[in-house]
C-alpha cells in the first residue's frame, strides 16, 4: 500500500488478536522464506514487463506472445540477479501466468532426473538446466490419458543401427494435451510402448527431439502443432498444449530412459531391481507440488472474498447508520470461514507431504523402495481432495462477491478458469482416489496377516478398537479436544474402508467387485484423505509456533476445518456410527461458536498470506479495500468505452432505430 494511502480495513486490521507478522512466517514455512517470498514478489510487482492486468483483453496469440516475452524477460532476470533455485521458482509463483517453463522444470528435468542413468542425466541435464534445450513431458494421447498402459505410441527397437523407431500408429494414439509442445519444446521425454524382437515390454520414456535447434522447424517425421482454445479468455491459453505424431522417427538407442529397464546394444532387456512404477515417478513428484499450488490458489481466492465481504454492506442499516458489513452475516460465515480454514489445512498438509516426499526420495536412492506405495497413496489422494475442494471453493469465493464477482478484475473467473483443470491433469481426481482405495483395500485385507500398517494407514492397525469404539463427546467444548476428533475421523475412515473390503470378498472376481463397488471406494478414499489432513493440522500445532497468539487462531482455524468437513459428511460419521446425531449436532454447535472466534481476526488472517496487490490481481481484494472508486475507473477504461457511441451503430444499430419510427409512422 502506498505511504500516506487511506485504510479502509484499517478498523478491521485492528481488532485481530494475533501477530500478523508472525502467521505470516508460519504461513511461509519459515522466516527466510518470508523474506524470499517477499523480495520477489516485490520484483516482479514492480517490473512492467509482468503487467497482468491486461491479460483477458488480448487475443490467443498476443497473450501467448506475451508469455513468451514474460518467460524470456523472467529467465533474463534469474541469470543477471543470480537468482537461487528457490528465488527463481517464487519468480514464477508471482509472475503467476501458466508457460512452457512450468513443463520444461517441472516435467521434462524430474522426469530425466528420476528415470535417467547417471549418463544419461550428465549428458542431458546441463543443457536442460541452461535452457539450451526445451522440454516437455509428452505422455497423453488423443485415445488415452488415464490408461497409460493403453498408450499407443510404440518405440521399437531397430538392433541393425542401435535405434529406437518411435512411430503413432493410428491417429488416437496422437500425443495431445502436453504443455509447452504445441510452439516452444525442442525436445519431449514421450512415453511409448517398447518393443524388442516383437515382444512388447510396457511403457517407458524417450527423449526426442522434437524441432531444429536452428530455425525451430519440426524434425522430419514430426507433425507438431497447438491443440486450440482451451476454457476461459485468458486462463490457461497462454500455455502451448500440443498435438504431435510421429512418422517412423529415429532416436538412438541411449535415448530411452534406463533406469528402470536397460536395452543392451545386442537387444537385450534386462530389468533393473528399481520398481517398474518409478516410471510414474514424475507424476508423483508434480502431484505433490499442486497440493502446495491448491493452499496458494484457495489462499488467494479467499482473501478477496474476506476482504470484499468486510467492504461490503447490505441491508440492517438502524438509524441512518451504516449498514451490516456482509461478512458479520452468519450464512457469509459459514460460507467463507471454512475455506479459509482449509486454505492453512492444504498449507500444512503440503508442508509435511513435501517432507514424505524428500524422504522417500532418499530411500529411493538408497535402493529403498518400501515406502513408494504410501507416497503414491498420499500424493495422489492429497492431489485429489485438495484441487476438488479449491476448484469448487473458488467458485463459491465469486458467489461470496455478489456481482462484483462475476467481474474480470475481481480477478476470480480467470482464477477459476486457470485453476479448474488441476483437478484433471496429473490425474483425474476420481481415477486418483481409486488409486488410493486399491491401497487402503490392500491394507485392509492385511491386517490379520500380522503385517503392521504404518505411515498414515498405521490408525488401521487399531481396528479392533476403531471398529466398534464410541465418541464420548458430551458437549460442544468436547468436540475442541484434537484427539476426540481424530478418533470420530479414524473411526469414520476405517469403518468405510473394511465396509468396502467386506462387501468386495463377495465377489467372486476381485476386479468386477472393484468396478461395481467404485463409488464406495472413492468415499472410502475420500474420508482416508480428510482423516490425513486434519492429523497433520493437529501434528502442526505440536511445533513451537512463535508469535502472539497465533497457536491460538491456527487451534481455531484446524477445529473449523475438522467440523466442517466433518458437518459436510455427517451421513458418513452417523452411518458408520461414528458418532451419534446428537453429537453431530453438538459438532455444528460448536462451529458455530468458532465462526465467532474468527469473525474479529479474518481480515488479519488472510493479510497473513502476505499477497501484493500485484498477484491477488483483483479490484475486490486490494490491500487498501477502496473498492468502489477502484471498479468505477477500471469501467472506464474497458475498450468499449473507448468512444461513447459504440462502433457498429451507423451499420447495425441506427437502422434498427429508424425502421421503428419508420413502423410507427406506418
Ligand atoms: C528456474 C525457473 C524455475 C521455475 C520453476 C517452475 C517449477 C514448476 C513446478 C511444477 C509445475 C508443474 C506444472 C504442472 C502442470 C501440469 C501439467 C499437467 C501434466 C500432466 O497431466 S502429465 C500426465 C499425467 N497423467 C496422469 O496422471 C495419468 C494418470 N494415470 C496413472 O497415473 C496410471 O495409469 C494409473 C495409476 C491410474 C494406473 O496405472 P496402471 O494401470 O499401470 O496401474 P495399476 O495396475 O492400477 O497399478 C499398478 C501398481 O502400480 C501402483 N502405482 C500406480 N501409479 C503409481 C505411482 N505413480 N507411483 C507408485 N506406484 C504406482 C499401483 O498402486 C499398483 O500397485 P499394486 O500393484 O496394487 O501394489
Ligand atoms: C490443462 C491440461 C494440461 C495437461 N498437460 C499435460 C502434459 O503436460 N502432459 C501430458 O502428458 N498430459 C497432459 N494433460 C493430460 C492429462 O494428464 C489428462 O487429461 C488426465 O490425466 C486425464 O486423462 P483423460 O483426459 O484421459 O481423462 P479420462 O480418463 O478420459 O476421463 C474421462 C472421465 O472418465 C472417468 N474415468 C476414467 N477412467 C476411469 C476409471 N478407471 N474408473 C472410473 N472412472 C474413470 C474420469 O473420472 C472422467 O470423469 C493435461 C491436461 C490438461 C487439461
Amino acid at each position: 500500500m502506498e505511504v500516506g494511502a487511506p485504510d479502509y480495513l484499517a478498523g478491521e486490521r485492528q481488532t485481530a488478536e494475533f501477530d500478523v507478522e508472525s502467521m505470516k512466517v508460519t504461513w511461509a514455512g519459515s522466516r527466510h522464506a518470508l523474506e524470499v517470498s517477499d523480495r520477489m514478489a516485490r520484483l516482479v510487482a514492480s517490473d512492467p514487463v509482468f503487467r497482468k492486468d491486461n491479460r483477458v483483453m488480448l487475443s490467443r496469440k498476443e497473450l501467448f506472445k506475451n508469455t513468451l516475452r514474460k518467460a524470456a524477460h523472467a529467465w533474463k532476470r534469474i541469470v543477471e540477479l543470480r537468482l537461487t533455485e528457490e528465488e527463481a521458482s517464487r519468480v514464477r509463483f508471482f509472475v503467476d501466468e501458466p508457460a512452457f517453463t512450468d513443463l520444461h522444470w517441472g516435467m521434462f528435468v524430474p522426469a530425466i532426473k528420476g528415470q535417467g542413468t547417471e549418463e544419461q542425466q550428465q549428458k542431458w541435464l546441463p543443457l536442460a538446466y541452461k535452457m539450451q534445450i526445451i522440454g516437455c513431458y509428452a505422455q497423453t494421447e488423443l485415445g488415452h490419458g488415464s490408461n497409460v498402459q493403453g498408450l499407443e505410441t510404440t518405440a521399437t527397437f531397430d538392433p541393425k543401427t542401435d535405434e529406437f523407431i518411435i512411430h503413432s500408429p493410428t491417429l488416437t494414439s496422437s500425443k495431445w494435451w502436453p504443455g509447452g509442445l504445441g510452439k516452444v519444446s525442442t525436445h519431449a521425454v514421450a512415453y511409448a510402448r517398447l518393443i524388442v524382437d516383437g515382444q512388447e515390454h510396457g511403457v517407458h520414456g524417450f527423449i526426442v527431439q522434437l524441432r531444429s535447434l536452428d530455425d525451430h522447424m519440426p524434425l522430419p517425421g514430426i507433425t507438431v502443432g497447438d491443440i486450440g482454445m482451451k476454457f476461459g479468455s485468458g486462463a490457461y491459453n497462454s500455455m502451448d498444449n500440443g498435438v504431435l505424431r510421429f512418422d517412423n522417427v529415429r532416436i538412438p538407442r541411449d535415448q530411452m530412459l534406463m533406469r528402470v529397464l536397460q536395452v543392451t546394444r545386442e537387444g537385450k532387456v534386462i530389468q533393473s531391481d528399481v520398481p517398474r512404477q518409478l516410471i510414474y515417478g514424475t507424476m508423483v513428484f508434480v502431484r505433490q507440488t499442486i497440493v502446495a499450488d491448491a493452499s496458494c490458489a484457495l489462499s488467494r481466492a479467499v482473501c478477496i472474498a474476506t476482504r470484499y465481504s468486510a467492504v461490503r454492506r447490505q441491508f440492517g442499516s438502524q438509524n441512518g447508520g451504516p449498514e451490516t458489513q456482509v461478512i458479520d452475516y452468519k450464512t457469509q460465515q459459514s460460507r467463507l470461514f471454512p475455506l479459509l480454514a482449509s486454505a492453512y489445512a492444504f498449507r500444512f498438509v503440503s508442508e509435511w507431504l513435501k517432507s514424505l516426499y524428500t524422504d522417500v526420495t532418499e530411500k529411493l536412492q538408497r535402493g529403498e523402495f518400501s515406502t513408494l506405495p504410501e507416497a503414491h497413496a498420499c500424493t495422489a489422494g492429497l492431489k485429489s481432495i485438495t484441487t476438488s475442494a479449491t476448484a469448487d471453493a473458488i467458485e463459491e469465493c465469486r458467489k461470496l462477491c455478489g456481482g462484483h464477482g462475476y467481474l474480470a478484475n475481481s480477478g476470480l473467473p480467470e482464477l477459476f478458469a486457470v485453476y479448474v483443470p488441476a483437478c484433471t491433469y496429473e490425474g483425474d481426481n476420481t481415477v486418483l482416489l481409486l488409486q488410493v482405495a486399491r491401497f487402503l483395500v490392500k491394507t485392509v485385507s492385511q491386517l490379520g496377516s500380522g503385517k503392521v500398517p504404518v505411515g498414515t494407514t498405521a490408525y488401521m492397525g487399531r481396528a479392533r478398537h476403531l471398529i466398534q469404539c464410541k465418541s464420548n463427546v458430551q458437549s460442544a467444548e468436547d468436540w475442541l479436544n484434537p484427539q476426540v476428533v481424530v478418533e470420530a475421523f479414524e473411526a469414520r475412515s476405517l469403518r468405510m474402508s473394511v465396509a468396502c473390503a467386506e462387501n468386495l470378498a463377495k465377489f467372486p472376481n476381485p476386479e468386477e467387485g472393484f468396478a461395481q463397488l467404485a463409488a464406495d471406494l472413492v468415499e472410502a478414499a475420500a474420508a482416508h484423505c480428510q482423516l490425513i489432513v486434519v492429523t497433520k493440522f493437529f501434528e502442526k500445532l505440536q511445533q513451537d509456533i512463535p508469535g502472539k497468539g497465533v497457536k491460538k487462531q491456527l487451534q481455531i482455524l484446524s477445529s473449523v476445518y475438522a467440523l466442517y468437513i466433518l458437518h459436510k459428511h455427517l451421513g458418513d460419521f452417523l452411518s458408520t456410527g461414528s458418532i451419534t446425531p446428537k453429537q453431530g449436532a453438538l459438532a455444528n454447535d460448536q462451529l458455530r461458536s468458532l465462526y465467532s472466534k474468527i469473525r474479529p481476526n479474518a481480515v488479519a488472517l488472510v493479510d497473513a498470506f502476505n499477497y501484493t496487490d500485484h498477484y491477488l490481481s483483483s479490484v475486490l481484494g486490494r490491500y487498501d479495500g477502496n473498492v468502489y472508486p477502484t471498479l468505477y475507473e477500471e469501467a472506464w477504461k474497458d475498450p468499449l468505452n473507448d468512444s461513447v457511441v459504440p462502433d457498429g451503430y451507423q451499420e447495425y444499430i441506427r437502422p434498427l432505430l429508424k425502421q421503428q419510427i419508420r413502423n410507427a409512422r406506418l
